[in-house]
């Protein structure tokens, strides 16, 4: 008993600076709106929450279709779901996937980093740093269960969770391919799939941008398990069930003892990782590439 408080005690303690942190933090989306059951009905127009209270478990479905491009917008959404499920005592665990047949999420969304302003694109940035630091820090557990192609920004939603899940299905594919786009991935982004994978792993993966199909994907590490496709949300609900088994403050610890030192990193070069991307991305040269890429993908269809 007393070893149990004391372990909430050390929780709490360890756990708040982290809060602090990041509620501190700039392109915050806003405080929690309510808890307790008010969450349970919560819904938004990209974001489809559907609770399982008894569980302590919610699915949380991404609906920005056609391709679930992170769109500001999207972006805030999702955050703003994330933070009223944790901030809900009902639920330990969420499981993020897609609503979008096909697609997990196609990654940032490349018309906020085409053909805006420089207030936009460090906007913009902000709020994909506050995703990868919510998402990779959440105390709830976090299983993505991937049920469709996910590359570059698609693939770090993914790797911020604590368990992947991906449907085996050969026109899916995972991997941080932003060299093919002429873009480089930053440190976090790196960071994370190197924590992932392996160093030797994530430099071949992020040199040559590959999109791992299921099989690949699972050998070199980048998800855990590949399932047939109708079986990803029950995979992703029993592997769930185990995570909760363990009690929830030792793993939340574990799990911050972990990524501490990676998410510290961008903690701490947050103004100037975004200085950086403005920079970079108003180059007139990635500007051209981002927009030929773009009309390229338009192109496909006609
Ligand atoms: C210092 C650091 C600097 C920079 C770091 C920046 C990091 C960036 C990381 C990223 O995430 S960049 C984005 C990378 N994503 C991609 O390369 C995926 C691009 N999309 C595709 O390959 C395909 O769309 C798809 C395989 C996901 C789906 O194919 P399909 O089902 O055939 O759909 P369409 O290609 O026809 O696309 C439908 C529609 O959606 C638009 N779209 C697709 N992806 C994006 C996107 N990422 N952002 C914005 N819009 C996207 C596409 O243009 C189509 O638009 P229409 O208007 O023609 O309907």
């Amino acid at each position: 008993m007393a070893l149990a408080v004391g372990m909430r005690v050390l929780t709490r303690a360890l756990l708040r600076p982290w809060a602090r942190g990041l509620r501190a933090a700039p392109g915050r989306t806003g405080p929690a709106a309510g808890g307790g059951d008010g969450v349970r009905c919560f819904r938004s127009p990209r974001v489809l929450v559907e609770p399982d209270p008894a569980a302590g478990v919610a699915v949380v479905k991404m609906r920005n279709p056609p391709v679930n491009s992170l769109s500001l917008e999207f972006l805030t959404e999702l955050l703003i779901s994330l933070e009223k499920l944790e901030n809900d005592k009902t639920f330990h665990g969420i499981i993020i996937t897609s609503d979008c047949p096909g697609i997990f999420s196609a990654g940032l969304d490349l018309t906020e980093m085409c053909g805006r302003d420089p207030e936009h694109y460090a906007e913009y940035w902000k709020a994909v740093q506050e995703m990868w630091l919510r998402f990779y820090l959440s105390n709830l557990v976090v299983i993505a269960a991937i049920n469709g192609i996910s590359p570059a920004g698609g693939c770090l939603l993914s790797l911020t969770c604590d368990y992947r899940v991906l449907a085996n299905n050969p026109k899916y594919a995972i991997g941080l391919n932003e060299t093919l786009l002429g873009i480089v991935a930053p440190f976090w982004f790196k960071d994370t799939l190197v924590n992932t994978i392996g160093h030797r792993s994530a430099e071949r993966a992020l040199q040559l941008g590959l999109l791992f199909p299921p099989a690949e994907a699972l050998r070199v590490g980048v998800v855990d398990q590949v399932v047939p496709e109708d079986q990803v949300q029950s995979t992703a609900r029993s592997v769930m069930a185990q995570w909760l088994d363990i009690p929830d403050h030792a793993r939340q610890l574990t799990k911050i003892l972990m990524r501490k030192p990676t998410a510290d990193r961008l903690l701490t070069e947050r103004d100037a990782d975004i200085e950086n991307f403005v920079r970079f991305i108003c180059k007139d040269s990635i500007q051209k590439s981002l927009h030929a890429y773009l009309e390229k993908l338009k192109q496909k269809k006609g």
